[in-house]
């Protein structure tokens, strides 16, 4: 039985995540939980699966990791603030199944430094097809990875035509249930950004052989290009519960967490070139990431606080993307300890509010 403990556990992986558990008696122990602040459902999962130790907030939930035992801490926090859990998390010991990209790509190498071998297992759709079709190979077979896209809702549009897009239409995902900042950034392609960051630091694999390949039904998660020409891709239907599973128990499959593709009924796979002059998220993203040092952390902490401006109706749809290319344009960079990340994004966030006060 492994004992588990779920940061975020109210959002769309932690809820998910606990569906798994419920699916599978006598395979999961749930010994932890913790939540930004609704507190109401906390309760009544702690009610319901038994969990005597809860938290709330990023140093609560730091709390929760350093001070109760478990096998696997899943990070299902949204945001940069869950760097330190991430953190904690490692020096515990613990395989992190990892939903919560943002801190590997804001802590970079101090996150894969504190890693050994194998204690992190992504979660993110994309790198557990990419773990998944790995797993019987050599990291010296590897030509290079693709990253799938859906596109979001506004493929096919050009740039300009997205001036007045509302925050309803950029939530409107075409395939995949999520939080409000992860639905938002698949919209801008930011995602798709920081998941290329995520590969690379996960993978080892240099930029320059990360592709992204843009493919609408969100079926094949994404695929290893190997040195003899193979392509192994990983497929099955935009579930969620079948990445969580694996962080949850890799390298284990849990039967049944998922709905096989149904190979009876004609469909239609399709993949298509990202257009990179109506998403520039993924050319910045690959720049910030070889620049590395804290441009990645004030990349994304200046889109965090342009998401959340656009949402609350502060500024335009394309003013995200511009709010983040001027940030990073002004990005002093700092060293890579705990500190200087923490600087550098106190510091992006300040400018990101400043543009955006500008703007407004
Ligand atoms: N949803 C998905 O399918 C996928 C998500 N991811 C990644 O997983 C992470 C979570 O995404 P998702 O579940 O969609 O997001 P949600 O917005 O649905 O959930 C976020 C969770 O984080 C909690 N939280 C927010 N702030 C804090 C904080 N300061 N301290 C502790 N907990 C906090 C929230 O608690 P509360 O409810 O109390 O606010 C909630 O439980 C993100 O990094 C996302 O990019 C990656 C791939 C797919
Ligand atoms: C499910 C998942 O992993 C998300 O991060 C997904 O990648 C979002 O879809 P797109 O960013 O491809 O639109
Ligand atoms: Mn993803």
């Amino acid at each position: 039985m492994r004992r588990i403990i779920i940061l975020g556990s109210t959002g769309s992986i932690g809820t998910q995540a606990l569906d798994v558990v419920a699916a599978n008696p006598g395979r999961f122990e749930v010994v932890g939980l913790s939540a930004g602040s609704n507190r109401e459902l906390v309760a009544e999962q702690a009610a319901r699966f038994g969990v005597a130790d809860t938290a709330f907030g990023a140093a609560d939930s730091e709390r929760l990791v350093r001070t109760v035992e478990a096998d696997v801490v899943l990070n299902g926090i949204t945001g940069s603030v869950g760097l330190g859990p991430t953190l904690a998390a490692l020096e515990s010991g613990a395989t992190l199944a990892l939903a919560n990209k943002e801190s590997l790509i804001v802590g970079g190498e101090l996150v894969t430094g504190a890693a050994a071998p194998g204690q992190i297992v992504p979660v993110d759709s994309e790198h557990s097809a990419i773990a998944q079709a790995l797993r019987s190979g050599t990291a010296a077979e590897v030509r290079r990875l693709v990253l799938t896209a859906s596109g979001g809702p506004f493929r096919g549009r050009s740039r300009d035509s997205l001036a007045d897009v509302t925050p309803q239409e950029a939530l409107a995902h075409p395939t995949w249930d999520m939080g409000l900042v992860v639905t938002t950034n698949s919209s801008t392609l930011v995602n798709k950004g920081l998941e290329v960051i995520e590969a690379h630091l996960l993978f080892g694999v240099p930029y320059e052989r990360i592709d992204v390949a843009v493919h609408p039904q969100s079926i094949v998660h994404s695929m290893v290009e190997f040195v003899d020409g193979s392509t192994i891709a990983q497929a099955s239907p935009p579930d969620m519960r079948l990445p969580i599973s694996l962080g949850l128990d890799w390298p284990n499959r849990v039967p049944g967490v998922g709905a096989p593709l149904d190979w009876t009924t004609a469909q239609q796979w399709t993949f298509e070139p990202l257009d990179g002059e109506a998403f520039p998220a993924v050319g910045l993203a690959k720049r910030v990431g070889l620049a590395g040092l804290t441009y990645p952390a004030a990349f994304n902490a200046a889109n965090e606080q342009a998401v959340l401006a656009f949402h609350a109706g502060a500024i335009g749809y394309l003013d995200i993307l511009d709010v983040v290319t001027r940030v990073v344009d002004e990005h002093v960079p700092g060293e890579l300890s705990l500190g200087g990340v923490l600087e550098a994004e106190r510091e992006a966030r300040a400018t990101a509010d400043a543009l955006i006060a500008s703007a407004g």
